[in-house]
Formats: C-alpha cells, structure tokens, sequence
C-alpha cells in the first residue's frame, strides 16, 4: 500500500486493545503512514495514543487487529523491527548514577551502526552536559537525553511520544527544528503530543483521537478546514449589527455582539470577508480592529472532541472485540 505516493511504512487496520478488566483503550483505529512523512497522533487525555504507540512499538500484542512496521508484525517479528526503528517513551528510566555520556555509551553497546556519542548529544543540545550525572539533569534535559537514544541507531522509523513535554520554550523549538531535520533526511516519524502547534507545525497529517477512535483525521489544513473561520470587527458610533446586510447573504452561520463588537463565524471565509468589506467600503465605514482568520487547529480539535463525546455517550452500549490483555501496567491510573 502507498500513502501520498509513498510506500507505508506503518499499516494499522482496525486495531483494538483491550486491558485486564476488559476496559477498551484502543477502539477499532485505522491508519497508515508513508516513509519519509511525519504523522501525529493527536488526543485528549486517556484517548489511547500511548495504548496505540505501544502496540506498533511492538511491546504488546493487539487484542484484535493487524499492525505492520516496515511490513513486519512488530510484536511477533520483534528482532527485525527492533533495530530498524527507535522509540522515545513517554517515560524513560535511566539509571540516575551514570553520567550523561555513560548512558549513551551504554546504549550504543546494545545497537548497531550506533552515531558516536558526540554526534548524539550534539543533536539534542546536550553536549555541554556529557560529564553530568543523570540524577542531576532537569526534567526537560532527560527528555532530551531520551530523544538522543532514540536517535542512536538511525532509526527508519522514530516514535516520540510527547517528546517536548517539560521542555521550555527554546528547548521545544530546537526539538522541532531537530525532528523536521530527521523527517526531510528521510526518515517517517510517528508523533505524539499534547502541543497542538507542534502538531500543527510539523505534521504533514495527523489524527485526532478521542477515547479510542480516530474523531478525525487528514492534513492540519483539511482537519481545521471542517471548522468555520471567525470574523470579528468593532462597528463606529451609531453603527448596529442590523445595518450590515442581511447575515445569511453575506454566508454566516453564526455570529455574537458584545458592546460594538461583533463575532462572526462562516464556512465560506472569502465570500463573507469579501461582501462585509465591499459594504464596508460602500457605506464609509470603518471596521476597527478587523480580524479575519481560519480555525485553528486548536478549535478544530476542541470542537472534534465535544462532537465526539456527544456521539460516544450515545454509543456506549455498543460491544468490543478482541482478547484482553491480561498484564496491567501499574503506570498511569487505569479504569479497570
Ligand atoms: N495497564 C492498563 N490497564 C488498564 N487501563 C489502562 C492501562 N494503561 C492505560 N490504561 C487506560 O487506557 C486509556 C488510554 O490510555 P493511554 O495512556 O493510551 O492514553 P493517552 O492518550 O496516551 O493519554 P495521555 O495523553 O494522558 O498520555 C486510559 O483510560 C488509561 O487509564
């Protein structure tokens, strides 16, 4: 299968996991990623991102469902998955009392065709810090410390899960700078991330989950074209909203006043801009503070998921399927 002319690289159809107690996480998703692109899995809190990236991680198997990396089955076929992809966990554990370059040198015992250690804390900006112990780093350091052993191998395939949480503002742009670097030199990387900009900056498509569906999915610009764009304006003196023309002419679907403000939302932004201005000019009238913009994937994906919760409320009497994995993992608080 191709995705966007390229041949994929991950192949997800209808994957579901299920964990002890029989709490579905992962709901029936599919997807694909082609090599060279960089895919973001997007998701309110618990909506199985971590669950999912797991699963092609190869560190459980699907309950129901097919999952492919690089046309292996990650999970049976671990030896030839392994060393072809490299994975930023949310949680990484190292062990506190080795230095910065220790652990690195650590790590690149246990991979082939490893970058020297230079090169890799180079890329992460923690070359300065080679000499550190890891128990002293900051939470933002360790991310990047991560981020280098996740790149120590060359990795075809790059998983980072949340990798610029607890990164400051620099830090979280260096990263992305470093990631959009990785991506154009070829390799495909799967995304995950609470940063909506990041998503929004770096994906060239995502999905947005939401309790263990995909709520949406496509190119930033198509998932926030299904939103409508905002108009907002301060009217003059003596000016009220029933001067304008009549609002279903000029295409909104929407619209709110506070004082001399007014909001107006529209799926046809040209149109509604272009008629409001021509009125505008027509009528000599001044819109002060004039502000036209498309949503943002931010609203887009606040708006997904509200719709999405309605239809889930619904839905909620509906079945799973699969096996149910039986080992619970003690990390995060889980429903079961
Ligand atoms: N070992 C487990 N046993 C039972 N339920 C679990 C287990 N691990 C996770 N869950 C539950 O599965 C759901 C999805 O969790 P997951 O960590 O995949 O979400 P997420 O989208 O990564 O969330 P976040 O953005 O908060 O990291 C949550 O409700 C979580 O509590």
């Amino acid at each position: 299968m191709k995705t966007n002319g390229h041949e994929d690289v991950i192949e997800v159809t209808d994957l579901r996991r299920v964990y002890g107690g029989g709490f579905e996480a992962v709901r029936g998703i599919t997807f694909s990623v082609g090599r060279g692109e960089l895919f973001a899995l997007l998701g309110t809190n618990g909506a199985g991102k971590t669950s999912t990236v797991e699963l092609l991680e190869g560190l459980a198997p699907p309950s129901a469902g097919r999952v492919r990396v690089l046309g292996h089955d990650p999970y049976e076929e671990r030896p030839a998955v392994r060393p072809r992809i490299g994975v930023m966990l949310q949680e990484g554990g190292f062990p506190s009392e080795l230095t910065v370059a220790e652990t690195v040198r650590m790590w690149a015992g246990c991979t082939s065709g490893a970058r020297s250690t230079e090169e890799a804390l180079e890329m992460v900006g923690l070359a300065r810090r080679a000499g550190v112990r890891v128990k002293q780093l900051s939470g933002g350091e360790k991310r990047r410390l991560d981020l280098a052993l996740a790149l120590l191998g060359r990795p075809e395939v790059l998983f980072l899960d949340e990798p610029t949480t607890g990164l400051d503002a620099e830090g979280r742009r260096a990263t992305w700078e470093l990631v959009r670097e990785l991506r154009d030199g070829g390799t495909t990387v799967l995304l995950t991330t609470h940063y909506l900009e990041e998503a929004e900056g770096l994906a060239e498509r995502l999905a947005i989950l939401h309790e263990g569906r995909i709520a949406a999915t496509g190119t930033p610009a198509e998932v926030t074209a299904s939103q409508p764009s905002r108009i907002a304006f301060d009217l003059p003196d003596g000016y009220f909203l029933g001067d304008l023309p009549p609002l279903a002419e000029l295409g909104v679907t929407d619209h709110e006043t506070a004082g001399r403000t007014v909001r107006l939302r529209t799926n046809e932004l040209q149109r509604t801009a272009t008629r409001l201005l021509l009125w505008a000019e027509r009528a000599r009238v001044e819109l002060g503070g004039l502000d036209i913009r498309s949503a943002s994937l931010e609203e887009a994906f606040l708006q997904i998921a509200r719709e999405a919760s309605g239809r889930s409320d619904a839905s909620e009497s509906a079945g799973s399927a699969g096996t149910v994995e039986t080992t619970a993992r003690t990390r995060k608080g889980a429903a079961v």
